[in-house]
């Protein structure tokens, strides 16, 4: 009976028995393309899921993105996660989400034992130029108010729109953010959305009301919620507005601003921003399965302090976004009528933003070795290098304001924010308006229901070294060893998101939650694959080997 298990006395095939017997002829992939329909132009990036190629449509000439399905684990077939994204992309329809508009299909040729070989799918999509992470990375491109506040309402619409439609994004991220030469920015990148049955958002309302639960494990963490950090399972649309916030900020600043090097460390760098959470602030907390044994100390938020020089607008929105209590956070409904955008400078209109040279993954090499003449950067920056002085994770941040000026090894610039050194890179705002920093924009109205900028500054120090702290369940959620996504900042690291992102390998697993709660082990299960996934997984070994050797970057 080999390759086939025995059940109740009837053999059962093996998956890879199935795939094999089940095998299509060429002639079966009907409305697919064929990759020879296109003409290869070099390679973008490489994601945990896929290989990106930019390429040229023989039939119509256009520039389009093909984005190859990796098979990580042959005898399963096509991964779920593609399927999900492609179906999900054909549902889709709107200017600020990335279409997706062919596949094409590979028939590579037999292999040398005669052996059929699997066909190959890719996905097409139009090529964008960029990624916002990448842009944000290339020390030559300098964001201005009025292109901030454009692509903020790019992405506000494309979210209003997955969200009218029952569609949770889950991993909202500046490298999830495409953008073209001709100012348009597109949310892409749909492996870890899912359905959403919850109540659609409506005006003053926030998130909508959650109607089943999900499970906790998405979002890459410097974009990850309080509420999904403390394992909240009913959650709503809100968890991709508080990834809007996390990257409204990356564009005020230049670069990620809440870069947590362990789930424990996220969450306190979150409380350092926002506040300690508290009955008021976040009601209900205490009884999130994360929470349980937290005991986060007293401090008041920061946000107003640390974002002042970007004005009372850009504080008041970013408050709106990043709140802790996820029923209480803007929608994008209500985000897109906040006065930010109605107070001058007003938001360019897309045609009329700057062109840029190409930002992919591929490209970042380029930036890299211009980034390399920088002073080095705190860990969990992602601009310079981090600081290997054994001062911990995130060594120059804990002493700072939060972006990495600390005024000590780690830091970008002093403190007292003078002019930096002329090799340094400087965040968007410095870079476009010199220093010293920006004033105010013209005092704007935030009274009808927008609150001003009131929060009381604090110099802020991290309990890096608290002991473990166990959850609900034995989840270990004070301690940052449990955590899997350890970054690393040398040149030849990959993409920075992507170190901190659930590998896609697990989350197959993870998106089963739901049967795997009825039998009471999820919990359990997810973590020591997210444990073991580090250490064993394969495809993290192969990864490790890529890191390796910079030639296969
Ligand atoms: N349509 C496109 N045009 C230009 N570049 C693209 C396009 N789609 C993807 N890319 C580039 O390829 C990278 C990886 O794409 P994507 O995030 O969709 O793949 P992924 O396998 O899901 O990656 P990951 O798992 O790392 O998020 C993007 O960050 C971007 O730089």
């Amino acid at each position: 009976m080999s390759g086939g298990e025995l059940r109740e006395g009837v053999a059962t095939p093996s998956p890879q028995a199935m795939a094999i017997a089940h095998q299509r002829p060429k002639s079966s992939y009907v409305g697919c393309s064929k990759i020879s329909d296109y003409e290869i132009l070099g390679k973008l990036g490489e994601g945990t899921f896929g290989e990106v190629y930019r390429a040229r449509s023989k039939k119509t000439g256009a520039v389009v993105a093909l984005k190859k399905i990796i098979m990580h684990n042959e005898k399963d077939g096509f991964p779920i996660t593609a399927l999900r994204e492609i179906k999900l992309l054909k549902l889709l329809s709107h200017k600020n989400v990335l279409q997706l508009e062919d596949m094409a299909v590979e028939h590579p040729p037999r292999a040398g034992n005669g052996k059929r070989t699997r066909p190959i799918m890719y996905m097409v999509t139009p090529y964008m130029d960029h990624d916002l992470s990448g842009l944000l990375d290339n020390p030559s491109v300098k964001f201005t108010e009025p292109q901030i506040k454009c692509y903020m309402l790019q992405l506000l619409e494309g979210v209003r729109y997955l969200h009218a439609n029952h569609i949770l994004h889950r991993d909202m991220k500046a490298a999830n953010l495409l953008i073209n030469n001709k100012g348009i920015l597109q949310i892409a990148d749909f492996g870890l959305a899912r359905h959403y049955e919850g109540e659609v958002p409506k005006p003053g309302r926030g998130g909508g009301e959650a109607r089943r639960e999900y499970t906790s494990l998405v979002v890459t963490r410097w974009y990850r919620p309080p509420e999904l950090l403390m394992q909240l399972k009913q959650y709503t649309t809100a968890i991709d507005m508080w990834g809007v916030g996390c990257v409204f900020g990356e564009m005020l600043v230049g670069k990620p601003i809440l870069a947590g090097s362990s789930d424990a460390n996220q969450l306190d760098i979150i409380f350092d921003l926002c506040g300690n959470p508290t009955d008021e602030n976040m009601p209900g907390w205490r009884s999130l399965p994360g929470a349980e044994g937290l005991q986060p100390r007293t401090r008041h938020a920061n946000l107003s302090h640390r974002f002042s020089q970007y004005g009372a607008g850009a504080v008041s929105l970013l408050k709106e976004l990043l709140k802790l209590d996820w029923r209480a956070r803007v929608n994008a409904i209500d985000a897109l009528q906040h006065p930010y955008f109605r107070t001058a400078p007003y938001p360019s209109a897309p045609g009329d933003l700057p062109t840029f040279e190409e930002s992919h993954e591929f490209d970042r090499r380029k930036f890299q070795d211009r980034r390399n003449a920088l002073p080095p950067a705190p860990k969990g920056g992602t601009v310079g290098r981090g600081v290997i002085d054994g001062t911990g994770p995130n060594s120059g941040f804990n002493n700072g304001d939060g972006y990495g000026r600390s005024g000590v090894s780690g830091g970008r610039f002093p403190r007292n924010r003078g002019p930096p050194p002329d090799n340094e890179r400087v965040p968007a705002w410095h870079r476009e308006r010199g220093l010293p920093p920006r004033p105010p924009p013209p005092a704007a109205d935030y009274s009808n229901g927008w609150e001003p900028a009131g929060d009381h500054a604090e110099a802020s120090f991290r309990d890096r070294d608290r002991p473990a702290v166990r959850g609900r369940g034995g989840a270990v959620v004070g301690r940052p060893d449990v955590d899997t996504y350890i970054p690393s900042y040398d040149r030849d690291a990959p993409r920075r998101d992507d170190r901190h992102r659930p590998p896609r390998e697990d989350w197959e697993d993870r998106r089963h939650d739901w049967a795997n709660r009825r039998r009471g082990e999820f919990d359990e299960r997810s973590r020591n694959s997210r444990t073991r996934s580090r250490s064993r997984s394969p495809i993290r070994e192969r990864e490790r080997d890529r890191e390796r050797d910079p030639y296969r970057r």
